[in-house]
Formats: structure tokens, C-alpha cells, sequence
């Protein structure tokens, strides 16, 4: 039979449960068990049915009797009950099946269980409507080139070769804000600073231009002086990121820059290629070194020729990343070497070399937690600060915690969207932002955690299950684009733990919302893979002149300026507020457009609005998965009913979760996807996990956002140990074990087979993720030097 056409939401009568079972057999403490057992399970029915609440996840009811053992009555996951007017709950309805909508989803015979979309969905508890109505009137981009007469390059102090380059061959007619007032400072005086301002807002030239301005002035000096300048006059500054994509980008616009005075040499250590050839560049001699610390203080130890006793600039961009990620101890080492040797040169002074090192500070978001960089790396230093709404209130004082906020242009939202619709509510929108030619070029998905990327990568660029009349395996190249294909595994395959379906597939065709005559390219991005994937996916991407879409972890959050991109969607919450602000400034930079939007589960979720405004945006709009699944799965021609967007959007739903059950290696692949997203779900910060609460979560309904039939209790979810809660766990267990032996009736299905994660593992499971992530940190999610 097809696993499609069963009824499934079955409404409880009240007297459901009602009758009264004798117990017989086993001993009296047995017995005893079992009637409170199910007096339990009548009392839970008896909530149940009051709260109207459909029991699809139970499966069908045979019986009074052997529907007494039910599942151990988890409380539901989020609230179902909205508070209305009068003070009484309201529930929402469920939604009633009906022949035409598909929606109607039974179990397979394999017991597995296919639920509605659009049934037993929590409801929201926010206002169902903008938070802030939308300001219709243009809003002045904060974050865009100053367009006063007298902002020029020149009249910042730059020399005219330098102003004259920037405009002829960067095409930079005028300073942002920040770099107006870094470059006034840094050129006349030696001090420490802070630079301060929204993503975009130019920072890197912000502090690249001083450094350039004034190790030009240098040569000029020592020209001036009878003495040559070349690239063996010495390393005069150091730029350390914290990935190796940023430190090449950096480098990339220091090349650019540098190609108006060829005679000063920059360079790059980052790893990721051999120390040999590293360390044969650094002999040969650069003027301006861009590094990863780690790198940097490897070649420290092991590379002589590295003479940095005239190292006059030193800049942490991205400081607050680099404190996140640890970095402390490799800075320090870096920090007090720079003063020990730079003690050596004033030995031999270069004629104009400043005696005192300049240590600058960068980001969108520092605040008091750098305070540990501030001191090992900086002496007094002053405050370079451009957040229009927010520094100057809050006195630009650095050790303050500031609230800093994303370009005023910025258009954000964020999108209330049940677990179970999670998925089909992402295609949904990118149909959407892709359906009018030109509006979207570029998008970014943020995920969080490799495996889900991996699997997302390989829904979105599916070419359906066999039912659907198409291949298992989208390895075929439909698209016209390159792409290298995956080694083809037998269905017996298994992946290895801790190994990607393939490492080298990164791009495709995305077949779940374009086809090739109207095509959008599908990229995707993480610490795991290897870093030559990494580079040449993020050229691809940058280059691709086709509409197109990264999904990708934090990886590609900080610091990264990939042009055209229009939209964010941040899939999955990020890990923190500042994370989120760095995110949504992939797009709308340098006064330019964009969007981003966010999803959030109804229920503790949404409290992550409040957060959302603390960053002060000037849009929050908020959009409902009816919305967006009606105007992405909306028929292109005919009249747009609930039948048909609905039918069309549970058809798509349907088909990924065939072509995964179908497929052992898709099968696999969501398995981990799914569990490796509630792991990295335990590792919200502190402040937010009452928002990001794992007891809060259905793992059903989340199961199903990941295209899988699973009851979750049979996904096996690591970092689970039995604690204290699992104790009472095993205790609730071994009842419906001693109802089960006196009434011989059969395991249950549902809720109570739900493995939810106790407060005991969750707090292991956070401890081991977090452990993990530094881990990851330095080595294969930012692939650090
Ligand atoms: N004066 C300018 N005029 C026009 N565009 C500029 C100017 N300065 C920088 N840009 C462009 O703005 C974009 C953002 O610059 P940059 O990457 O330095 O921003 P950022 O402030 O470091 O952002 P983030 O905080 O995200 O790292 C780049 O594409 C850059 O070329």
C-alpha cells in the first residue's frame, strides 16, 4: 500500500481511556504498578483530550485495552495554548483532514511515522503581527562611503599616489565614517586604539591605509636618509584574523592597495600550505605580514630568519573572535616577543621608525570581554568608535558593553515556523527570493553545525526519490556546472564516523527550488572540509554569475565580504547575539541593500525577538510559515487555495522523506544531521538557553525537518548519559515494563519513546560540545595556523 493514503489524527473522545482494567497475573507489586500505571496514562488521555490535542504520534488505537499502556506522558514539548482576552486558554483547532490535502499521513508498515505538516503544530505565543511596522520611507544607510565634499582620501592626510589609487583603481571615491576617523588618528599618533563599527563600515582599509600611509612616509625617509627601502629593510607590521579565509582577504585588499607603491612587500602566513615555502617567503622579506597567531607564533619558535625587531604595527582584527576562540596565550607569546626584540632596533634605528609599537584593536562587536587582550596587548588606548545610534551614548568607553546594532538599512525579520515545517519553510522562502529574476542574486544559509550543512547540501540538490520518477543520487550533472562526483557507495555503505558523505561535491545544481532552465547554484561551507575545498568553494561562489546560495556554518560569519550577497537566512539561531550581528553584516555592507531573516520555533523561541530589537533594527518583520509556504509552494498558474499550496508543499515534504528513507547513505547522512544539530542546540550561551531550551524541543516534530521517519528514541542522540532525571527515566520505564508483563500487550509507540536529553546530559552534552568546538576551533573549523 502506499505510504500515503492512511488516516492518521485520530481526536480522542474524552472517555477515551475510561474503562477500568483488572490486573491479573503477576505478584501484587506488579499489579499494583500496573493499575497506577494506568491510571496515569487514563489521567494524561483525560489532559489530552481536554486540550483537544490529536495523538497521531501514538499511531492507531486498537483498543480500550491495549491502548491502557501508553507512552509515559512527557509533558508536550511547547506550549499548545495561546492566553486569550478572557484569561481562559484557547487551543488552537486542529486543522481537519480532508480527502484532497495530503496531509492526512498514516505510519508505513515498517512502523515507521509519517505525520501531517500542517497537524498538531504549536501554536505561536507572540503577536501574530509586525513587531515594528515597517518604515516605508528610505532609511540613509549607516554604513556607506561619506558623501560630504570635503571627505576625501586627501584631505584625511593620505598621500596623492595612495588617494589618487583608491579612487582610479579601487573605484573608492570617499571614506566611510570609521576610516575617516582611524586614518586621521593612526597617521599622527602612536597610541593604542580601538576600532569600533558595524560590519561593513570598512574597517580593514580603515587600518590598513595608516599602516600603508606611514611605512610609505618611512621609504621616503630613508631614500630622503641615502638608504634604500626593499623588502629586507624590514617587517614593520603585523595583521593578525582569525581564519585563514579573512587573513586572505585582508592580504587580498593589501595586495590591491600596495600595487601604487610595489617597492613595500606584503606577505601571508596562514598554514594550510607547507612551513618550507612559508618560511622561504619570510627569508626572502616582507614589509607587512598577515597571519593566523597560531601560525604566526609557530614560526616564531621555529623560523630564525624571522626578524621582527622593527615590528612598529600590530592589528587583532576580529579582537573578540580571537578571545572567543582562545587565542590568548599565542598573542601574549606573539605580544611579549615583539617587545623583547623590538628592544634590538632601537640599536639601529631606521631614520623616522617610531620607537613605540601601535597595537590596534578591530571589530564589529568588542566589549568588556576583551579586557583580558586589553591587557596583555595594549597601553592606553583610544577609542576609534562609528555605531551612529549607540557608541556615542554609551561614551564609546570600550569596557562598557556596548549594544551594537547591524546597518540601519538592513531590512530584518524573523520567520515563526513549527519544527515540522522547518525544512519545507526554508524551500519555501528561497523559491520565493528567487522567483522574480534579479531581486536575490546571492544568499547565504547559515546552519549550525557541519553534518546538517552536508545534508541540506544534499536535499536541496536532490533530484527526487524514485517514487517521484527520478534518480536516488543527483551525482549526474544536470546543471552544466563542474562538479567532482561522489564516489558511489553500495547500499550496504555505511559513512565512517567522523567522515563526510564527500568532501569534494561542494557545488550544484538546487534542484529543490530552480531547474536548469532557470538555475541557482547551491554552495556549501564548513570547517570539515579541506581547506583547498574551502578556498577554491568561496571562490566559486564569489565568482559565480549565476543567482546562488552558500549554506555554511559560523565559518563564513566573521569578517567575510563576499560581493552581491542580498540575503541571510539564518536557518538555525546563531550561538549568540554577537554572532548574529555578524551574520546578518554579510549582507547590506558598505551602504548597500539587504535582508535577513531568521527562524525561530513557536514557543521560548520567540523570546529571542526581544533580543533581536536589543540590536535596535530599524525593520523586524515578522512572517508565518502559512505565509511563506503559501508563496513559495503557491501554484503558477490557477487560483491559490490552502489545498493546493498546501498539497504541493506536503508533496515536497513527502519526497525528501522517501528519497531518504530509500537511500541507506541519505539515511545516515539526516540521522547525523539531525543529531549533531541537537548537540550543537545544547551550546547556546547561558544567557540564551532559557530561549534555546532542549526540554522544550519536539524531537518528533524536529525529526521530520530532517526528512525522518524515525521515532526519535530510535536515533540514537550522543552526548546522552542516563542521569539523575534518566533514573526517573528508567523508573517510568520499568512501570509500563510491569503493565506491560500482567496485560501482555505490545510497546508503545510515541512520546514516551522520546529521548529527550535530562538536565544532566544536557549539561554534559553542552560541556562535551563546547570542548569540542574549542577543539574544532584550532584545527578543523577555522583551520586556524
Ligand atoms: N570608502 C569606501 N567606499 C566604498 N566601498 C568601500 C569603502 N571602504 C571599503 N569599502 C568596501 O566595503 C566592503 C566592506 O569592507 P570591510 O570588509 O573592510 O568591512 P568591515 O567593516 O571590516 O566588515 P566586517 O565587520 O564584516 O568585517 C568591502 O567590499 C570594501 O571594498
Amino acid at each position: 500500500m502506499a505510504d500515503d493514503g492512511m488516516l492518521l489524527n485520530f481526536e480522542l473522545p474524552e472517555d477515551a481511556f475510561a474503562t477500568k482494567k483488572t490486573f491479573k497475573g503477576g505478584n501484587w507489586k506488579d499489579r499494583l504498578t500496573a493499575r497506577k500505571s494506568a491510571e496515569y496514562g487514563r489521567e494524561k488521555q483525560r489532559e489530552r483530550a481536554t486540550f483537544g490535542k490529536t495523538i497521531s504520534q501514538y499511531g492507531d488505537v486498537k483498543s480500550d485495552e491495549e491502548e491502557l499502556i501508553l507512552p509515559e506522558g512527557r509533558p508536550s514539548k511547547r506550549p499548545r495554548i495561546a492566553e486569550t482576552g478572557d484569561s481562559r486558554p484557547s487551543i488552537r483547532p486542529t486543522k481537519q483532514k480532508s480527502a484532497h490535502r495530503g496531509d492526512e499521513l498514516p505510519k508505513t508498515n515498517t512502523g515507521e511515522v509519517i505525520s501531517s505538516l500542517f497537524t498538531s503544530n504549536p501554536m505561536s505565543t507572540s503577536e501574530p503581527k509586525p513587531v515594528a511596522v515597517e518604515d516605508e520611507a528610505p532609511v540613509e544607510p549607516s554604513n556607506a562611503p561619506l558623501n560630504d565634499e570635503l571627505a576625501t582620501f586627501t584631505n584625511l592626510g593620505l598621500s596623492s599616489t595612495l588617494a589618487s589609487h583608491l579612487l582610479n583603481k579601487m573605484g573608492l571615491k570617499a571614506p566611510t565614517a570609521i576610516q575617516r576617523k582611524a586614518v586621521q588618528q593612526l597617521c599622527a599618533a602612536n597610541t593604542d586604539a580601538f576600532i569600533q563599527a558595524e560590519t561593513g563600515s570598512g574597517k580593514t582599509l580603515a587600518y590598513l591605509l595608516p599602516i600603508v600611509q606611514r611605512i610609505t612616509q618611512l621609504s621616503q625617509q630613508m631614500k630622503d636618509a641615502g638608504q634604500k627601502f626593499t623588502r629586507e629593510s624590514g617587517l614593520f607590521a603585523i595583521v593578525l584574523a582569525p581564519t585563514r579565509e579573512l587573513s586572505k582577504q585582508i592580504s587580498t585588499v593589501l595586495e590591491g592597495l600596495l600595487s601604487c607603491c610595489h617597492w613595500i612587500v606584503g606577505g601571508i602566513v596562514i598554514g594550510g600550505e607547507k612551513k618550507q615555502s612559508e618560511k622561504a617567503r619570510l627569508r626572502k622579506g616582507v614589509n607587512i605580514l598577515v597571519a593566523t597567531p597560531g601560525r604566526l607564533a609557530d614560526h616564531f619558535n621555529n623560523t630564525e630568519v624571522l626578524d621582527v625587531s622593527k615590528v612598529r604595527w600590530l592589528v587583532l582584527d576580529e579582537g573578540d573572535r580571537l578571545v572567543e576562540l582562545g587565542f590568548e596565550q599565542d598573542i601574549q607569546k606573539i605580544v611579549s616577543v615583539l617587545n623583547l626584540r623590538g628592544r634590538k632596533a632601537q640599536e639601529s634605528p631606521i631614520p623616522g621608525l617610531p620607537e613605540r609599537r601601535t597595537t590596534v584593536l578591530c571589530s564589529a562587536t568588542i566589549k568588556a570581554d576583551v579586557e583580558q587582550l586589553r591587557s596583555i596587548a595594549l597601553k592606553d588606548p583610544v577609542s576609534i568608535a562609528v555605531d551612529a545610534r549607540e557608541a556615542a551614548e554609551a561614551g564609546a568607553d570600550p569596557s562598557i558593553e556596548q549594544a551594537f546594532s547591524a546597518p540601519a538599512q538592513l531590512k530584518q525579520g524573523y520567520a515563526v515556523v513549527p519544527a515540522k515545517q522547518r525544512l519545507v519553510t526554508l524551500v519555501a522562502a528561497l523559491k520565493q527570493a528567487f522567483k522574480r529574476k534579479g531581486s536575490v542574486m546571492k544568499c547565504i544559509v547559515f546552519i549550525s553545525c557541519a553534518d546538517s550543512v552536508d545534508y541540506h547540501f544534499e536535499v536541496l540538490t536532490r533530484l527526487g526519490s524514485s517514487k517521484a520518477g527520478a534518480g536516488q543520487d543527483n551525482d549526474d550533472d544536470r546543471s552544466g556546472v563542474q562538479r567532482v562526483p561522489v564516489a558511489k557507495l553500495s547500499k550496504s555503505d555505511k559513512i565512517p564516523q567522523g567522515h563526510t558523505i564527500s568532501d569534494t561535491r561542494t557545488q550544484g545544481l538546487a534542484t529543490s527550488f530552480s531547474n536548469s532552465d532557470d538555475p541557482v547554484q547551491l554552495f556549501r561551507l564548513h570547517g570539515s572540509l579541506q581547506q583547498a575545498t574551502r578556498t577554491s568553494t568561496l571562490k566559486a561562489f564569489t565568482k559565480c554569475t549565476e543567482p546562488a546560495v552558500l549554506i555554511c556554518t559560523d565559518v563564513a560569519s566573521r569578517g567575510l565580504d563576499l560581493p552581491n550577497v542580498d540575503l541571510v537566512i539564518e536557518y538555525d539561531a546563531p550561538f549568540s547575539k554577537d554572532d548574529h550581528l555578524h551574520r546578518v553584516g554579510r549582507t547590506a555592507r558598505a551602504g548597500k541593500d539587504g535582508r535577513a531573516m531568521i527562524f525561530l520555533m513557536p514557543g521560548s523561541e520567540e523570546g529571542y525577538v526581544e533580543v533581536l530589537k536589543e540590536g535596535k533594527p530599524r525593520n523586524l518583520t515578522r512572517h508565518d510559515a502559512d505565509e511563506l509556504l503559501k508563496k513559495g509552494f503557491a501554484p503558477a498558474t490557477g487560483v491559490v487555495t490552502d489545498s493546493s499550496w498546501e498539497q504541493l508543499a506536503t508533496n515536497w515534504q513527502l519526497d525528501v522523506e522517501r528519497w531518504a528513507a530509500e537511500h541507506p547513505r541519505h539515511l545516515e547522512q539526516a540521522r547525523r544531521a539531525y543529531q549533531s544539530h541537537i548537540r550543537a542546540y545544547a551550546t547556546h550561551v547561558a544567557a540564551e538557553r532559557s530561549i534555546f531550551d532542549m526540554k522544550q524541543m519536539h524531537l518528533g516534530h524536529l525529526a521530520k525537518a530532517f526528512g525522518l521517519r524515525d521515532k526519535p528514541g530510535s536515533i540514537r542522540v550522543p552526548g546522552q548519559r542516563p542521569g539523575k532525571d534518566a533514573g526517573a527515566k528508567n523508573k517510568a520505564v520499568r512501570r509500563n515494563e510491569a503493565v506491560r508483563k500482567v496485560s501482555g500487550a505490545k510497546r508503545p509507540r510515541g512520546d514516551g519513546d522520546m529521548d529527550v536529553p535530562d538536565a544532566t546530559d544536557e549539561h554534559e552534552a553542552r560541556r562535551k560540545m563546547h570542548a569540542k568546538m574549542k577543539a574544532m576551533s584550532g584545527a578543523s573549523e577555522f583551520n586556524l595556523g
